[in-house]
């Protein structure tokens, strides 16, 4: 009676034994895989889950910074294996040779792809950042006939100059009295949404007032960018599930985008309305959002409502996050280097001072700063492009490959291959920069004196080739007009163990903004300087 029994757990125990064997041979072999593959491509690529494990480690820290380490350790380029089930297969790269040729040789090889339209179609509709082929150069051509004309120029200079003297000097200085602290980063948004509707649809939602309204759009367009990155890492079948349920993220992104369109379909009503009363013979107005009002589609007939709002939401994005950000990280860097700053503000007091009959009682807290001297603000301008090569407001940036390509490093390049570039971890490379790439110095960019640029394939914050940055001179005008104004009439010093972390975002947000007070110049400091270019 006991044989069966004892055979029973013979049988059971060969069972387990065997079991346990094959998983420890299974684990071996999964070891040993991943250490050869570790070996190609950096990061160990599980069986089903790819390389997923690796990038939850990075989402779960700072996403930047991982793939800057990744890059360091590969050279440049790498290529992201995802879990079988997904979309996140991708070759990421830094090498400037490999950004020239995607963003300039070979153009046409590489425009944004079905996968980024599709992941951020909700948001940014057939708008210009979103768009390839006939749909993008009709856009970029009468956007770029705009920002390029006389009058564009002209109403950018004096919207901005309104904005910093009649707005945010006031609200700084009502702060500074109240002994209050700021979050910098609130008030330069604020700043520059006020300044791309005013440019880009004439319309001034003054969000910069003295009492800082709630601006339930302004949130609303946070949460809906940072719900459509978390796109980019889950795999588009969850995603889309997700969508479909209503669920989670999702949910939060369509309640988002609602009240986006909300304020966007609002500013095309009023603008529709006044466009009526224009031709009714009142005045006229010369807006980005006019000239495509008045524009016609293929086939003769107006832009549907649908397509002027795709406009709208690009060009805010476009023109309200970008400048903003960079100016936070500007700030904070400058905290860091005080002499960078002492280096600014002599800069301006040499500029100034160069002024026909200007007096020494002129330097104090009424002097406004004039477009031609921004322009002679070398130092200035070499140090915002240097908080830019370290905090690109636009940290990451999407291609797909149309056909069969080798990049010129040698990385073969599939249709339909996602292309990552990381301009982030290209500004902190040191085979880029030098080995004190991680370092804030503004010199790097001057010779003599004067600011020198560098090529875009190095230095991508504002893209390069046929969709280089349409903002770009008026962004760089935007952020030396309002850092002088702030840096001339206040200190700034950022709240004690205020945690400065990016976001994970379409633009480099902080996470947690900027606490910061201010203090008035001293007087002394201003005057030495004075003296100084007097001499
Ligand atoms: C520091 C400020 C800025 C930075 C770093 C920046 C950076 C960039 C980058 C990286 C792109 C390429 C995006 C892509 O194709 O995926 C871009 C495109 C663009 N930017 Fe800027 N930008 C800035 C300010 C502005 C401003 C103020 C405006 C307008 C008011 C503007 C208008 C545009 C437009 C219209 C495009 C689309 C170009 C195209 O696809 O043909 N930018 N910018």
């Amino acid at each position: 009676m006991t044989k069966p029994r004892t055979l029973n757990l013979s049988l059971f125990l060969l069972q387990d034994v065997q079991i346990l064997e094959i998983l420890i041979a299974l684990l071996v072999f999964i070891l040993i895989h991943s250490l050869r593959q570790r070996k190609h491509h950096g990061l160990v690529p599980w069986p089903l889950l790819g390389m997923l494990p690796s990038l939850v480690t990075g989402l779960r820290t700072n996403i930047y910074e991982w793939i800057t380490e990744v890059l360091n350790r590969q050279n440049g380029t790498f290529r992201f294996k995802g879990p079988w089930f997904s979309s996140l297969n991708c070759i990421v790269t830094s090498d400037p040779r490999n950004l020239e040729h995607l963003l300039k040789t070979k153009f046409p090889l590489f425009p944004k792809g079905y996968y980024f339209r599709n992941t951020v179609k909700d948001l940014l509709g057939d708008g210009i950042f979103n768009a390839d082929d006939d749909t993008w150069q009709k856009q970029r051509k009468t956007a770029s006939i705009e920002f390029h004309s006389t009058k564009f120029r002209q109403l950018t200079t004096e919207s901005l100059f309104e904005l910093v003297h009649y707005r945010l000097l006031p609200v700084l200085e009502s702060l500074v009295k109240k002994s209050i602290a700021i979050d910098l980063q609130d008030i330069l948004l604020r700043l520059t949404f006020d300044n791309v509707c005013m440019i880009a649809f004439g319309v001034d939602p003054g969000c910069l007032r003295l009492d800082l309204p709630e601006i339930p759009f302004a949130k609303a367009f946070e949460d809906a960018t940072e719900a459509t990155v978390f796109r980019f890492v889950t795999p588009t079948c969850v995603w889309k599930a997700m969508r479909l349920l209503n669920l989670g993220v999702e949910r939060k992104l369509k309640k988002s985008i609602k009240a986006v369109d909300e304020f966007a379909e609002n500013v095309i009503r009023t603008r529709k309305k006044e466009l009526r009363l224009e031709c009714e013979g009142t005045r006229q107005r010369s807006d980005l959002l006019t000239v495509f009002m008045r524009l016609k589609d293929e086939n003769g007939r107006p832009y549907s409502d649908k397509f002027l709002r795709d406009i709208c939401v690009n060009f805010i994005l476009a023109g309200r996050d970008t400048s903003s950000v960079a100016l936070s990280w500007f700030f904070w860097l400058l905290q860091q280097n005080p002499q960078v700053e002492e280096n600014i503000l002599a800069e301006i007091c040499r500029v100034v001072s160069q002024r026909k009959d200007i007096k020494r009682e002129d330097f104090d807290n009424s002097l406004r700063l004039r477009p031609e001297e921004i322009k002679q603000m070398d130092y200035l301008h070499a140090a915002l492009s240097e908080a830019l090569r370290l905090y690109p407001s636009v940290p990451v940036d999407h291609k797909e490959v149309v056909q069969d390509d080798t990049f010129p490093d040698g990385t073969a390049l599939k249709k339909g291959t996602k292309v990552i570039y990381a301009i982030y971890a290209m500004g902190r490379m040191e085979s880029i920069w030098g080995k004190d790439c991680m370092q804030f110095r503004p010199e790097r960019w001057l010779r003599d004196g004067r600011f020198i640029s560098e090529s875009a394939y190095k230095f991508t914050a504002f893209n390069g080739g046929p969709r280089l940055c349409l903002g770009k001179d008026f962004a760089y005008y935007q952020m030396k007009y309002a850092a002088a104004s702030i840096i001339f009439r206040y200190r700034l010093k950022v709240v004690e163990k205020h945690p400065v972390v990016p976001k994970l975002a379409l633009t480099m947000y902080m996470k947690h903004g900027l606490k910061a007070n201010l203090y008035h110049r001293d007087v002394a400091q201003i005057q030495k300087h004075l003296e100084d270019s007097l001499k």
